[in-house]
C-alpha cells in the first residue's frame, strides 16, 4: 500500500504507480515480466521526459477546453505525468483545469464526456434523484471498481445548481467537484486515489440542457425542497456509514441550498462550505492585508457589497468577524461599517420587498426615507472606501462607478475586488481599475487577470482571491487531524495564516496574496493552522495532534508562524506523483 495523507507516520512521496497498466517507463526486465515485449516501442522514455512530451502537446492544442480535453485524457491514463506536469507548471494549467476553463468545461461536459469517460476507472459518483435510495448500492459499486483502491478521504459534492457564476448546469457541474480535487492533490497534496467527486444529479432547471438531445444527465426540472432535503440526507448518511471519517466539501449549490445544507450539517459531520466559507476566508484574508495597505484607521473602511447571494453574505460575515475579533469592536458597530446592493438596489429593512432570510442580517436601518435604486446612486451615498462584488454582472464597475471611486479615495487606496468569475462575470478586470485609480487601487479578483506595467514600467501581479487558496489547506488538515468538525474559528485562522505566509518578496510588492507557485507551502501552513484551532477548540482526539500542538506552544514564533514541527509534520505527509528519482529507487 503506498502512503498517502493518513493518520500514520509514514512519508508520502510515493513511488508506486497511480495506475496498474503498462508504462513506457518501464524497464525491459519489468516488460517480460507483464509479457510485453514487442507489443510497445523498444525505447524506455523517463517519466521526465514523458512530461515534457506532454507539455509540448499541450501547447500545440489551440483553445483552452481543446487543452482541457487532453489533460483530462492524461489525467485517466497517466495520472503520474499529469500531476507532475501541472505542479511544474501551475500558472499556465491551473486556469486549464480550474476557472475559468473549467466552467466552459462543464458547459459542455455532456458533449465531451464520451471522449474523456473513464468508464471502466470511474472518476466520481454521478447519484441521480430517481437512485438515492439505492445509495449502499452505489457506494458498493464504486468500492469494487478499478478506482476505489482504499476508503476515500475526501469529497466534493455538488447538484450543479449553480456553477461558478454560470448557474445551474445539472449534472454538467460534475467538472467542479473534478476540479477543484486536482487542486486538493496538487496544491494540498492529498492522495488522488482517496478523493471522491461526487455530483448529485438532481435535475436542472435550465431548459438549454433539458432539451440538449446529449444531455446525459436526468431529465427533468428541479425538485422542491423538502425533496431535495431528504434526497441529501439519504446521500450523506450513505457516505457517512461507509466512511465515516471522510471530510465534505460542499460545493456550487444554489445560494439557499448552500446555507441550508451548511446549516443543517456543519455539527454533525466534517464538513465546510467553499464558497461560503472558503471564499469568505481568502476573501477575508486579502482584504486584512488591503486594510493594512490603504492608509486609513481600519475602523474609518465603508464597505460596499455588490450581490447578495451566498458568496456575498458568506464573505462579508467573515470581514464583521473579523472586524470584532481583531479590532474588538461590538458585532452591532462592525455590522454597521457594511452596505449591501442586490439587484434591486441598496438592501434596507424599509425597502418594501420581503427580504430573503440571508440578507436580513444586512439590511440597514439608518437609511430614513433614502432607498437607492442602483449601484451609482448607492455609492454616492455610502461613500464607500471599499468595493466588493460578488454580482456575476460582467463590468458592474463600469468607467463611471471606477471614476466615482476614485474620487471618493482621493486621499487613502481604494479597496477594489470584483470576486465573480469566471471572467465573463467579473466586474471590472485589473487594467480598468489601475488606469480608473492612477494606479492606487489595492485588487483581489475572483478570476485572474494579467499582469499589468505601470506607467514607470513596473510590473503589478493582480491578486487573485480565489478559494483554491485555502479550501486544499483546510481539507489536509481535517483529513490529517480529523476534528469533530469545522468551526467558524478555524476557518478564522486559515484566514491569518493564509495573510501570514505572504513572504518578503512578496510584502516588497505590496502584494495581497502569495504567489500561487508557493501554494503547497501556502496550504502546509493553512493546515497546520487548521489543526492548531482544532485542537485548541477541543476538537481532536488524536494524541499525537495533541503533542504536535504542544510542540507548537513551546515553540511558537512570535510571529505565530509554524515553522516547527507541526508544519513540518503536514508537510511530510502531503502527497507526491512519482519521479523519475523514485522510480530508479524501485528498480
Ligand atoms: O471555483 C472557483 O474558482 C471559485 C468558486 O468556488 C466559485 O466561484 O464557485
Ligand atoms: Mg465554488
Amino acid at each position: 500500500m503506498s502512503p498517502s495523507v493518513t493518520t500514520d507516520s509514514k512519508r508520502s512521496g510515493s513511488p508506486e504507480s497511480l495506475i496498474s497498466g503498462a508504462s513506457l517507463t518501464m524497464t525491459d526486465v519489468e516488460r517480460k515480466r507483464l509479457h510485453l515485449t514487442g507489443l510497445i516501442p523498444r525505447g524506455v522514455c523517463s517519466l521526465t521526459s514523458e512530461e515534457e512530451l506532454a507539455l509540448e502537446q499541450l501547447r500545440q492544442k489551440e483553445t483552452p477546453l481543446q487543452k482541457y480535453i487532453y489533460l483530462s485524457t492524461i489525467r485517466n491514463t497517466n495520472p503520474d505525468i499529469f500531476y507532475n506536469l501541472v505542479a511544474h507548471n501551475l500558472k499556465e494549467i491551473a486556469p486549464i483545469i480550474y476557472t475559468p476553463t473549467v466552467g466552459k468545461a462543464c458547459q459542455e461536459f455532456s458533449h465531451i464526456y464520451p471522449s474523456i469517460a473513464p468508464l471502466d476507472h470511474p472518476d466520481g459518483l454521478y447519484i441521480s434523484l430517481d437512485q438515492v435510495d439505492n445509495i449502499d448500492e452505489i457506494i458498493d459499486n464504486y468500492r469494487q471498481s478499478a478506482a476505489c483502491k482504499e476508503d476515500p478521504q475526501i469529497t466534493v459534492i455538488t447538484d450543479g445548481s449553480r456553477i461558478l457564476g454560470l448557474g445551474d448546469l445539472g449534472m454538467n457541474g460534475m467538472g467542479i467537484p473534478i476540479g477543484k480535487l486536482q487542486l486538493y492533490v496538487v496544491a494540498g497534496g492529498l492522495d488522488p486515489r482517496r478523493c471522491l467527486p461526487i455530483v448529485l444529479d438532481f435535475g436542472t432547471d435550465t431548459e438549454r440542457y433539458l432539451s440538449d438531445p446529449h444531455y446525459l444527465g436526468l431529465r427533468q426540472k428541479r425538485p422542491a425542497d423538502d425533496i431535495f432535503y431528504d434526497a441529501t440526507k439519504k446521500v450523506i448518511d450513505g457516505l457517512k456509514r461507509a466512511w465515516p471519517g471522510m471530510f465534505i466539501q460542499f460545493e456550487d449549490f444554489s445560494t439557499d441550498h448552500a446555507f441550508g445544507l451548511l446549516d443543517l450539517w456543519r455539527e454533525k459531520v466534517l464538513c465546510f462550505n467553499d464558497d461560503i466559507q472558503g471564499t469568505g476566508s481568502v476573501i477575508l484574508s486579502g482584504f486584512i492585508r488591503a486594510v493594512e495597505l490603504a492608509g486609513i484607521d481600519p475602523l474609518k473602511q465603508r464597505i460596499l457589497f455588490v450581490g447578495a447571494g451566498s458568496a456575498g453574505v458568506g464573505v462579508a460575515k467573515q470581514l464583521v468577524d473579523y472586524f470584532v475579533i481583531e479590532h474588538g469592536i461590538p458585532e452591532e458597530q462592525a455590522k454597521r461599517m457594511f452596505w449591501l446592493v442586490d439587484s434591486r438596489g441598496l438592501i434596507t429593512a424599509n425597502r418594501g420587498d420581503k427580504l430573503a432570510a440571508h440578507k436580513i442580517y444586512f439590511a440597514r436601518e439608518d437609511n430614513g426615507e433614502t432607498q437607492c435604486k442602483n449601484l451609482l446612486e448607492t455609492i454616492d451615498y455610502v461613500k464607500p472606501t471599499a468595493l466588493i462584488g460578488l454580482s456575476t454582472i460582467y463590468k458592474a464597475f463600469n468607467e463611471e462607478v471606477l471614476a466615482r471611486i476614485n474620487e471618493i479615495n482621493s486621499e487613502n487606496r481604494p479597496i477594489i475586488f470584483p470576486l465573480s468569475n469566471p471572467e465573463t462575470k467579473a466586474e471590472c478586470n485589473f487594467e480598468d481599475a489601475m488606469k480608473a485609480t492612477n494606479e492606487r487601487v489595492l485588487f483581489a479578483s475572483g478570476t485572474a487577470f494579467p499582469t499589468y506595467t505601470t506607467k514607470s514600467g513596473e510590473e503589478h501581479i493582480p491578486g487573485q482571491g480565489n478559494n483554491m487558496y485555502v479550501f486544499p489547506g483546510i481539507g489536509l488538515g481535517a483529513v490529517l487531524a480529523n476534528p469533530e468538525k469545522i468551526t467558524d474559528t478555524m476557518i478564522f485562522a486559515a484566514s491569518k495564516a493564509l495573510t501570514k505566509s505572504i513572504n518578503e518578496e512578496e510584502t516588497k510588492a505590496g502584494d495581497l496574496y502569495p504567489r500561487i507557485e508557493r501554494i503547497r507551502d501556502v496550504s502546509a501552513q493553512v493546515a497546520a493552522a487548521i489543526i492548531h484551532q482544532a485542537a485548541a477548540e477541543g476538537l481532536i482526539k488524536d494524541a499525537k495532534y495533541l503533542d504536535l500542538v504542544g510542540a507548537v506552544e513551546s515553540n511558537q514564533k512570535p510571529d505565530g508562524s509554524f515553522s516547527h514541527r507541526l508544519y513540518e509534520h503536514v508537510m511530510d505527509h502531503m502527497w507526491n506523483p512519482r519521479t523519475d528519482a523514485a522510480t530508479s529507487n524501485k528498480l
